[in-house]
């Protein structure tokens, strides 16, 4: 039976968990970030104040106010120096940044002078305990939190509901842009609420180091506290301050529980953690927790990316990428020659295989735009995975009886605990990857600690072997690896496989595609690239990778420490420090970021504090000089010589032949009736009501104008129509109903679609936006690219060509390979359109393709249009606030106003309704006029189009 006093225990510990969780939120409300510093940024008030107590003799009540000012001061200095100077980059960029803040409070904390009292205990103001009713007891620990979080709640509370620096933050996480034009300074408010973050887990560390005891192994609370701290505010859904409060007590009451009834389960209660931050995580999703754009973006900015080479540089320029690798192979091929001592060999054989684990998180943080920050935990399962099937066992099916595995010989047990590592890793990401935005990271910090406390410390990994687990390595194809020399070579050349593996894939459409995601998921769904799909590939891949890396990790050991170091989650926030420093996304990042990390360190033997430095100060110092990590350097010199030698040449031929155009379905017969209609739309935004009950029909080859005021709907109704949105009402593709249909297959059926923002992949180049539309023929496959299997190279040329067509077609040849994010608005809008003509789509839905353009540019976009229709014989759907021009381009006109429509016909029809001069065009009287002037040109009058006119 569970005593009271069990319970009362968890829930003050509960108590200081959810105070920690309200710093989560309330940075997160601000910022949209995760900030991984929460845990370790208090122990630099923690350990002053023991400091100073134990150590200095001075009083608790002096102390403490002098702690408690350095983690807020901490937290203050965190701000000014590192987050405000990352103001305008993407979110990822920035809970990177935390982890090094992180990394940055642990070395100041680890470099504190030592408390030499044998058995000194941390300090608090009361000693005593007491008994209030019996059978309860309250220590003195205890009675401080009893104390202390209340009085903090209620002070948070009132500063965030009374006080003017309240509201400025409440107004700040609901509205940043309102905020800012109501003469809220967003910078004031981040730099205050990161000093209240670092004054509440400040006080919280100190709470807990009391529960604690002891005052030695301070440093050690940080991982544990953390993930309790993440938990609870992602069941706070990372909004409600005072919900976190009470997850955070909950989830102490429930770890209390758990441990009473398990007692011989360790770890089981992070195992809990686990499944709900992800269940919270699917939670926030099926809320609308979207993300906004910028959150899941690349860390390296588009002009920070490598450029590709143009195909007519001399030779050398185009095989630069490779002369740069041929002189690290070689550099590799040379190192163990350098010395003999094996423990040398060892260091060396160790940054290798960290280099194959951060090849794994390339994939995922440089490519998905996504952290992953449990990389570490995958290579762990690796290892132990490999050497649970290297040594055989027996598993007890339950019912089914016993079944023995025998054991598999080295490189057998290396690669099947990979793929199992893989499996895992989709598994993990079915949960975490399901919700946009940085949950990931959340997610798979959970997964670190599970793994660590509970996955680890199971028999069927660990044995009777207790803290390190023998893995003994024998021969590969019949070579001897024994040898800590053979062994180096075996990782060296399993990491140029890997690397390979990473540079064809992102040479290729699944590195487009993740790319396409990161930047624009809509934008890919619109290319029929499912993100879904994408992400938990990837992820999967990466999660195999990173079980290969650990696998081999445990292998060059021979001896798998899995409770001391290389795979607890601290060296999952260590292996992201790698990937930033070397380059994100980059091929060489992986391993130049792991030299610097295992190297620099073995400059400075055993001193504790070296890693931490080149780690965490290494990892903010390149985020904030450095973005592009140590190859940024080598890129920009690739930059210069590629100006130098190979500038662009307009290689576009004035006019060629459309039908250079491969064209997968155009002549598919198209069924009789409407090939798009919409019945009864209705969407929704809480209590506006956007489009309300719209149905709209477009016939075969028909170009119907949707015109309104500005918020009428129009938008939002090709948003429905898309599967953009969630709708209730119908939406029939070319006869078929697809209003179950997810947007990408709905885009795969055909309908094609421009957004307003022409915002595209700002990395991609002009070609290589183009080949993600052309995935839609012909998708590029995973295992069998990463294979590098023949037929791939052969697709790949192919839809290489297709997308040159379409660049020249298009008289883009002197973009080709200019990043999306660096052109002008109107060649954006052209490559648009050229990725709806490689979609090969029936329905067209262009939501303003002239929005942002100059007159001229407007002018040449009408017969650009029409030219579109005439390739696909597509049928198209246009919103347009220009008047002239939708009224002549079209053949019928839709008239919205407050999500109804009020008016349709022939666009003379719709000009000259009452409904619409008085709710639309009546606002703008020149416009009518305009429209009344503009001669009204029939598709087959149209003037040939000249589209290198709008390209600027
Ligand atoms: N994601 C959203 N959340 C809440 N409200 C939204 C959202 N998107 C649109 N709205 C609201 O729905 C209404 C219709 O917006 P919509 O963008 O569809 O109009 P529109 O006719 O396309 O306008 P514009 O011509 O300015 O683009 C507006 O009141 C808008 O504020």
């Amino acid at each position: 039976m569970i005593t009271g006093q069990v319970l009362f225990d968890g829930f003050v510990n509960g108590l200081v968990i959810g105070l920690l969780a309200t710093g989560v939120v309330l940075v997160h409300r601000c910022t949209r970030v995760v900030d991984f510093s929460v845990g370790n940024g208090g122990l630099i008030g923690s350990g002053l104040f023991a400091l100073l107590v134990v150590k200095y003799g001075l009083p608790w009540a002096l102390a403490l106010p002098i702690a408690l000012a350095a983690g807020t001061l901490f937290g203050i200095a965190a701000e000014l120096l590192v987050i405000r100077r990352l103001f305008a980059a993407p979110r990822a960029v920035v809970m990177v940044a935390t982890i090094g803040i992180a990394q940055v409070a642990l070395l100041i904390a680890v470099a504190y002078p030592h408390i030499d009292k044998r058995g000194a205990t941390y300090p608090v103001p009361w000693s005593g305990t007491w008994h209030p009713w019996d059978g309860l007891r309250v220590t003195g620990p205890q009675m401080s939190v009893l104390v202390a979080v209340p009085a903090a709640a209620v002070l948070l509370a009132w500063v965030l509901d009374r006080t003017a620096l309240g509201g400025a933050v409440r107004a700040a996480a609901g509205n940043p842009d309102l905020a800012r034009l109501s003469g809220i300074n967003p910078k004031l408010v981040s730099t205050a609420v990161w000093g209240g973050a670092g004054l509440l887990s400040t006080l919280s560390l100190i709470l807990i180091s009391g529960r604690h005891g002891s005052v030695h192994d301070l440093t050690q609370l940080g991982p544990g506290t953390l993930v309790r701290a993440l938990a609870a505010a992602v069941l706070a859904r990372m909004t409600s301050v005072r919900g976190a409060l009470l997850a955070g007590t909950v989830l102490g009451v429930a770890e209390a529980w758990i441990k009473f009834h398990f007692l011989d389960e360790t770890g089981l209660f992070e195992l809990v953690l686990l499944v709900a931050v992800l269940a919270g995580i699917v939670v926030i999703g099926r809320r609308g927790g979207r993300a906004r754009e910028s959150d899941e973006a690349a860390v390296v900015a588009p002009h920070l990316a490598k450029r590709p080479v143009p195909p007519g540089a001399p030779w050398w320029l185009r095989n630069i990428d490779r002369f740069g690798m041929t002189a690290l192979l070689a550099a590799g091929l040379l190192l163990p020659l350098t010395t003999g001592l094996a423990s040398r060999q060892l260091l060396f054989t160790t940054g290798l295989a960290l280099a194959i684990c951060a090849a794994s998180l390339t994939m995922v943080t440089g490519w998905l735009g996504q952290v992953s920050l449990g990389q570490m935990a995958f290579a762990g399962l690796g290892a132990l995975g490999a050497a649970t099937l290297n040594r055989g066992v027996i598993l007890d099916l339950g019912p089914l009886g016993w079944v023995t595995v025998r054991g598999m010989v080295f490189p057998v047990a290396v690669l099947v605990a990979a793929c199992g590592t893989a499996v895992l890793a989709a598994v993990v990401g079915l949960g975490a990857l399901r919700v946009r935005g940085l949950m990931l990271a959340v997610g798979t910090f959970a997964f670190a600690v599970a793994c660590e406390q509970f996955l680890y410390r199971k028999r069927f990994f660990s044995g009777d072997f207790g803290s390190a687990v023998p893995f003994p390595r024998s021969t590969v194809l019949g070579v001897d690896v024994t040898g800590q020399r053979a062994y180096y070579y075996l990782v060296l050349i399993v990491l140029v496989a890997v690397l390979a593996v990473v540079a064809r894939l992102r040479g290729s459409g699944v590195g487009r595609s993740a790319i396409a995601v990161r930047d624009n998921a809509d934008g890919a769904a619109a290319y029929t690239i499912a993100a879904g799909r994408v992400r938990v590939a990837l992820f999967a891949l990466a999660g195999g990778i990173a079980g290969l890396g650990g696998a081999l990790l445990g292998g060059a050991l021979q001896s798998i420490p899995w409770g001391e170091r290389y795979f607890l989650a601290n060296d999952s926030l260590t292996l992201v420090a790698i990937v930033v420093i070397g380059g994100q996304g980059s091929v060489a990042g992986p391993v130049l970021g792991a030299a610097w990390v295992v190297g620099l360190p073995a400059l400075f033997p055993g001193n504790a504090m070296a890693p931490l430095l080149v780690s965490g100060i290494g990892l903010l110092i390149l985020l904030l000089y450095f973005p592009g990590g140590l190859v940024q350097p080598g890129h920009a010199l690739r930059a210069a010589l590629i100006r130098r030698y190979a500038p662009a040449a307009d290689t576009a031929p004035a006019r060629p032949g459309v039908a250079a155009v491969p064209r997968a379905r155009r002549l598919a017969l198209l069924p009789e009736g409407p090939v798009l209609a919409t019945r009864d739309l209705r969407v929704a935004f809480g209590g506006l009501t956007a489009v309300d009950g719209v149905s709209v029909e477009v016939h075969r080859r028909e170009i119907v104008g949707l015109i309104g005021a500005n918020g009428a709907g129009k938008s939002t109704l090709m948003n429905a129509i898309g599967g953009y949105l969630p709708a209730t009402g119908t939406v029939a593709l070319l006869g078929n109903d697809v209003t179950r249909l997810a947007p990408h297959h709905r885009a795969a059926r055909g309908l094609g679609r421009t957004f307003q923002s022409a915002r595209l992949f700002p990395e991609l180049t002009v070609r290589e936006t183009l080949c993600v539309a052309l995935e839609s023929r012909d998708r590029s496959p995973l295992a069998a690219t990463a294979l590098h299997l023949p037929h791939t190279f052969r697709a790949e040329r192919a839809r290489r060509a297709a997308a040159d067509d379409l660049v020249a077609l298009l008289g883009l040849g002197r973009y080709a390979d200019t990043p999306i994010g660096e052109l002008s608005t109107g060649t954006r809008r052209i490559v648009e359109l050229g990725g709806v003509l490689a979609l090969d789509a029936r329905v067209i839905c262009l939501d303003e393709p002239t929005a942002g353009l100059a007159q001229r540019e407007t002018e040449a976009f009408a017969p650009l249009i029409r030219e579109v229709r005439r390739e696909l014989g597509a049928a198209l759907l246009v919103i347009e606030h220009d008047m002239p021009l939708i009224l002549s381009l079209s053949d019928r006109v839709y008239c919205l106003d407050a999500g109804r429509v009020i008016a349709h016909g022939t666009p003379e029809a719709v000009r000259d309704d009452p409904a619409v001069v008085a709710g639309y065009l009546g606002t703008d009287r020149r416009a009518i006029d305009r429209s009344r002037a503009a001669p009204a040109v029939t598709p087959a009058a149209a003037p040939a189009a000249a589209p290198t006119v709008a390209v600027t």
